[in-house]
């Protein structure tokens, strides 16, 4: 039934140049307007706030809230292939300007929080989302830069992405992405992951060759694919597969993704709980463009990337600063740093030889509010060639 409803949606045709009510869903006053392409083919939700409330200047945000929001490049093109009148037009009924206030307390009207997550509906990411901010409206986006983005452009408030699996280890672009974008790290959630194989109605499982999912929950289920013999594909997300074999009726393909995605694209579930293990967690973090106030109320954990010099012993000296003063670490994980990729060694071999460099992000178990940790950091300062903290934040001490 879900099936045909994807059919329907797809094809039924939408009104052209719709405007909406002011929209009072969201945290910062807003008219939406949703158009529809000139080919047909493309529809899209234009957000507009006005920053005045004596002139007729507006600022527009783009972002489709069906489909996923696609960056920058995706607006501008939007933009151009819609009419600026229509637009202009209803300028006249944007609502009352937005105030300091207003941008410093986003929720404080009771509206629901706008959360951008990667992939469509169905995905694990967002039930996190909806795990971390209950009630909030869950936005799709179609990579983890496009939720970055839509954050620090106001399309949306927090964005709840994958750091980590228990199974399949670092989401290694986040870590890229943290160090990229200026957002603040202002919570933690973690999500147990159970993977089913789904495929269309009627298909039998000796009736698949390949599946497609997530490189993550392909990973995941390593053992059980290699068991079936299947081809395995990697897609943008565990959701996204199973939309793409239910919309294109396959007999022969199958996706690995949530039971919750089973039901929204109509699909059977042919085999359930197929990851490697049955303690499969992921941990989403939680981003906004402001930090928290880091506490002592609750357990905090805090979140940051430094880099080095070359040379004996350094990473020894840089985790000490924390071994010294009883400051648990929970995660480390080293990435190239693409500026600067390779060092020469300036040392007994002549320079002749190049090390690959470093960055570090380490979690551990403080809050910046205590002294022990500011000591620690003031500490690596003394010898680390960068450091950035990326938040401080709650921890997530639930068992999933
Ligand atoms: O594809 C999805 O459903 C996602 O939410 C992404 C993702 C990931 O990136 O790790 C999230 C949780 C699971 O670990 C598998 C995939």
């Amino acid at each position: 039934m879900a099936a045909s409803l994807v059919a329907r949606s797809a094809t039924t045709p939408l009104p052209r140049h719709v405007v909406s009510k002011p929209s009072h869903a969201d945290h910062f006053p807003k008219t939406t307007l949703s158009f529809e392409s000139r080919s047909g083919r493309r529809r899209i939700v234009l957000a507009l706030a006005s920053d005045r409330s004596d002139d007729n200047t507006s600022k527009i945000d783009g972002g489709d809230h069906r489909n996923p929001v696609g960056g920058a490049r995706e607006l501008r093109s939007a933009l151009e292939d819609f009419p600026y009148d229509v637009v202009s037009k209803d300028l006249h009924t944007l609502p009352r300007p937005l105030s300091s206030t207003d941008l410093s307390n986003p929720v404080s009207d009771g509206s629901r929080l706008r959360v951008a997550y990667q992939g469509v509906r169905g995905a694990y990411s967002e039930s996190a989302a909806e795990k971390a901010y209950p009630n909030c409206e869950a936005v799709p986006c179609e990579q983890f830069d496009a939720a970055f983005e839509a954050v620090e452009r106001w399309l949306v408030d927090r964005a709840v992405l994958p750091i980590e699996n228990s199974l399949g280890g670092s989401i290694h672009r986040n870590y890229d992405l943290l160090l990229r974008h200026r957002l603040h790290i202002v919570g933690e959630v973690k999500l147990a992951v159970r993977h089913c194989l789904l495929a269309n109605h009627g298909v039998e499982i000796e009736d698949l060759k390949r599946v497609l999912s997530h490189p993550q929950a392909l990973a995941q289920c390593e053992n059980t694919l290699t068991k079936l013999g299947l081809v395995r594909e990697a897609v943008d997300d565990t959701a996204g597969a199973a939309k793409h074999v239910a919309f294109h009726k396959l007999k022969d393909t199958g996706a690995v993704a949530s039971s919750a995605a089973a039901v929204i694209y109509g699909m059977q579930i042919l085999a359930q709980d197929i990851q490697d293990d049955s303690d499969n967690v992921t941990r989403f973090l939680m981003l906004a463009r402001e930090p928290i106030i880091p506490g002592t109320d609750k357990p905090f954990k805090t979140s940051i990337v430094f880099s080095l010099e070359e040379g004996p012993g350094v990473l020894f000296k840089a985790l000490a600063v924390f071994a010294l003063r009883q400051i648990n670490l929970t995660k480390i994980e080293s990435r190239p740093l693409r500026m600067q990729p390779l060092r020469a060694s300036d040392d007994s071999n002549g320079g002749l030889s190049k090390y690959f460099d470093y960055l570090f992000y380490v979690d551990f178990e403080a809050s910046m509010a205590d002294q022990s940790a500011q000591n620690a950091l003031r500490h690596l300062k003394e010898f680390a060639t960068f450091l950035r903290v990326l938040g401080s934040y709650p921890m997530d001490t639930s068992m999933t």
